[in-house]
């Protein structure tokens, strides 16, 4: 049986920063990582933007050097199906086992489907570099695509596909593209980037179902409405890929798994870290971060951590997009349910979102600079009676 000092399951960007903590804290220490995909980790946020719309990059000079630079062993198409917490040992969809000193979860999540919408050769679950390679093939074909989800991916394929001369619808269920996230004013704009640029752009429409034939793909909505098109790019947020885990290993409420200030899930020697772990944020409270920075981050920190580290994590995610120009960044959380102050700064502007007790985040839209002082405002913990005082602390 093969065994690892260090296993991690999952072959994404938290795998690769996990590899790399571990390598930093322990020259010699063998490390293990099983990957589901048939390739090795990959910068995931170029597989919606600058693969896209950058003509720099491409997928070989984009791609991560993980095992020669961590030395770690990358056993790719490598599904786990159980973990067996007494033996130290994982097992395989091949039915081999793999020993472990110490296991990392670093999964992150399954696309959610619909159960009447499957994925097929024009439906795409969009998440994956074979993702990528499949929708470049459709594209050059200049196809009528609809997009599924106002979310990240479909707002940023949205942006990739009609810079490829693509028509493009982008179905989502709201009233205003970005509205959970942006202050109004600012979904507005976001929204009118959109069909400025010549986007299609279609709120209230809740997709139900659809199916592939001959001509293309035929989308039902809940509205009864039906909208049809060459290629469908669906984007419904993400489960935390958990099934394989022991009851033992405790899951919070959405799914993800728990884990304390150190990264470690309730099982002895299994850590956790990146999309699949609900982490104790000191600023945002216990969460689940679906964002890059948070996976390099946290994947880091608890590959140090594994390898004998006491450090604790808390970091307060950050994260951006790009689209059709527009470059946006944020600090802790954007939930535009939350009140919200918007302050407008050169051609940009700054949101922050607060709570009863104190801002819980702050966005930069179009702002070059300003994330450590977002950051510095979030850590003072509190908020002004009045949220209009806030205007002048971020200058970006
Ligand atoms: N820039 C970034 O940080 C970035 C970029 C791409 C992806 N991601 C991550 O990748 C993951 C997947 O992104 P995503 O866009 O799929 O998730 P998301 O949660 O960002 O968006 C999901 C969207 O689907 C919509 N939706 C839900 N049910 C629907 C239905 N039946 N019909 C139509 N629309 C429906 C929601 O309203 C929402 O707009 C997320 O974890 C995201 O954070 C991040």
């Amino acid at each position: 049986m093969t065994h690892y000092d260090h296993l991690i399951i999952g072959g994404g960007m938290a795998a690769d920063a996990a590899a790399h903590g571990i390598r930093e804290q322990d020259p010699t220490a063998s490390i293990g990582i099983l990957g589901e995909e048939p390739t090795s980790p990959f910068p995931r946020p170029a597989l919606s933007k600058k693969l896209w719309t950058d003509p720099d990059f491409t997928v070989e000079n984009t791609a991560l050097d993980t095992v020669g630079e961590t030395a770690a062993t990358f056993h790719p198409r490598t599904r786990v199906v159980a973990v067996d917490l007494e033996a130290h040992e994982v097992t395989t969809h091949g039915g081999d086992t793999v020993g472990y000193g110490r296991l990392l979860v670093a999964t992150g999540g399954h696309p959610r489907t619909l159960t009447d919408l499957p994925g097929g050769d024009r439906v795409l679950y969009y998440r994956s570099l074979t993702d990528y390679h499949r929708l470049r093939v459709l594209a050059d074909t200049r196809p009528h695509v609809a997009v599924v989800g106002g979310g990240y991916i479909g707002t940023e394929i949205a942006a990739a596909l009609i810079g490829q001369g693509c028509r493009v619808t982008l179905l989502h269920p709201g009233e205003v593209l970005g509205e959970q996230m942006f202050p109004a004013e600012l979904a507005d704009d976001f929204e009118r980037l959109f069909t400025d640029a010549g986007v299609e752009v279609r709120g209230g429409a809740e997709v139900a179902g659809g199916r592939e034939h001959a001509d293309g793909v035929r989308l039902e909505l809940e509205s009864g409405d039906t909208v049809q098109a060459d290629v469908v790019v669906v984007g419904l947020g993400v489960e935390p890929a958990t099934h394989f885990l022991p009851e033992e290993v405790e899951l919070a409420d959405d799914g993800g798994v728990v884990v304390d200030e150190h990264l470690r899930t309730s099982a002895p020697d299994v850590y956790a870290a990146g999309d699949v772990a609900s982490y104790p944020d000191p600023i945002l409270g216990r969460t689940r971060v679906e964002h890059v920075d948070n996976a390099t981050t946290m994947g880091t920190a608890a590959g140090r951590i594994m390898a004998g580290s006491e450090e604790t994590y808390d970091h307060t995610p950050m994260f951006y997009s790009d689209v059709l120009g527009l470059g946006y960044q944020a600090v802790g959380t954007l939930d535009s349910s939350l009140e919200t102050f918007v302050e407008r700064v050169g051609e940009g502007a700054v949101a922050y979102y607060l709570d009863d007790e104190a801002v819980r985040g702050v966005l930069l839209w179009d702002l070059d600079e300003g994330v450590e002082e977002a950051r510095a405002l979030l850590a003072r913990h509190s908020r002004p009676t009045d949220p209009a005082d806030l205007a002048g602390t971020i200058t970006g």
